[in-house]
């Protein structure tokens, strides 16, 4: 990682964020609600199944449990990416139109880079805003420098994504998220393909672009420590059928620092969020209960 500065980041434009980030405090209103929802894939297979979740405004959620247990299913459904079997979903507690309105953006990081390897990175970022024909005014041009610039890439513009490490790809990946200036964020397990130091420090990067931002993020990953340092709520499922079974709070302060990964508070829920997906991994057996 050689692009590793954050400049000070000017908050996205939202409603209800205005003042700092919430974390989720009581009163936080609503930014997904997900209830009883099921889902069934053609083939028969329960991804999820009786799914409620309430993500409020500024809340870090991570979504944890073993493999197949309907993480990316339930993070595509909030995306408004997969259709539900049975059961309802609201965005800012509204249907999917509201999605894209002012303060009411939503963007979606995939656990590759995505980069299209025959465009510059400024090119890969700006795409977003291509799709919806922005145009190259200064004001799209200055979007993409601050997008660049937040994730640490100023001067890698011109460079194509092959010459760019695994974390410069990812960082890459995130400016073109941002340079739609989303509310929610939705990642699928973005960091997964990363070495631990490049991970920590990306890890740190998006908390703070999180907080700087008044952003609310849904998180994907099978780290438990990732899951414990970023989060406010770690929602731990179970597979066969994919369900929520765990939903607890990481009741410490933002901004964290590489300090809180060394405390006792840290190792503490560590364990118990290792507890839990202990038990999450040794439940839903159930051949019967999956095919139902
Ligand atoms: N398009 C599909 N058609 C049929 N079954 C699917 C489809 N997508 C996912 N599944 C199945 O649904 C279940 C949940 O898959 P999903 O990818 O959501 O889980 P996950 O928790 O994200 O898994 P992983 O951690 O391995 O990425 C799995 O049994 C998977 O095989």
């Amino acid at each position: 990682m050689t692009a590793t500065k954050v400049t000070p980041l000017k908050p996205a434009p939202s409603p209800e964020s205005e003042a700092p980030v919430a974390e989720g405090k009581t009163g936080a209103r609503p930014v997904l609600q997900v209830n009883g929802v099921n889902k069934i894939y053609g083939n028969g297979t329960v991804a999820l199944k009786g799914a409620d979740l309430t993500v409020k405004q500024g809340e870090f959620i991570s979504l944890l449990g073993p493999s197949g247990c309907g993480k990316s299913t339930l993070l595509r459904i909030m995306a408004g990416l997969g259709e539900v079997t049975t059961g309802t979903v609201k965005w800012w507690e509204q249907d999917y139109d509201v999605v894209g309105s002012k303060g009411r953006k939503l963007a979606f990081v995939f656990q590759n880079a995505t980069l299209m390897p025959w465009a510059r990175v400024r090119k890969n970022v700006r795409l977003p805003l291509d799709l919806e024909h922005a145009g190259n005014s200064e004001e799209v041009e200055k979007k993409i420098d601050d997008a660049l610039d937040m994730v640490g890439l100023k001067g890698f513009d011109e460079s194509y994504p092959r010459e760019l490490s695994g974390g410069m790809q990812m960082r890459a990946s995130i400016a073109r998220a941002m340079v739609t200036e989303p509310n929610l964020l939705l990642m699928d397990e973005p960091f997964g393909a990363l070495d631990e130091m490049t991970r920590n420090k990306l890890n740190d990067d998006v908390l703070k672009l999180w907080q700087d931002n008044g952003w609310t993020i849904v998180f994907v990953t099978h780290s438990v420590y990732e899951a414990v340092y970023l989060s406010s709520r770690v929602v731990v499922m179970a597979a066969r059928p994919g369900r929520i079974v765990d939903d607890i709070k990481i009741e410490q302060p933002f901004p964290r620092s590489p300090d809180f990964r060394v405390s006792t508070e840290f190792a503490g829920y560590c364990r118990q969020v290792s507890q839990a997906l202990e038990r999450a991994s040794t439940m839903g057996e159930d051949k019967k209960e999956a095919q139902s």
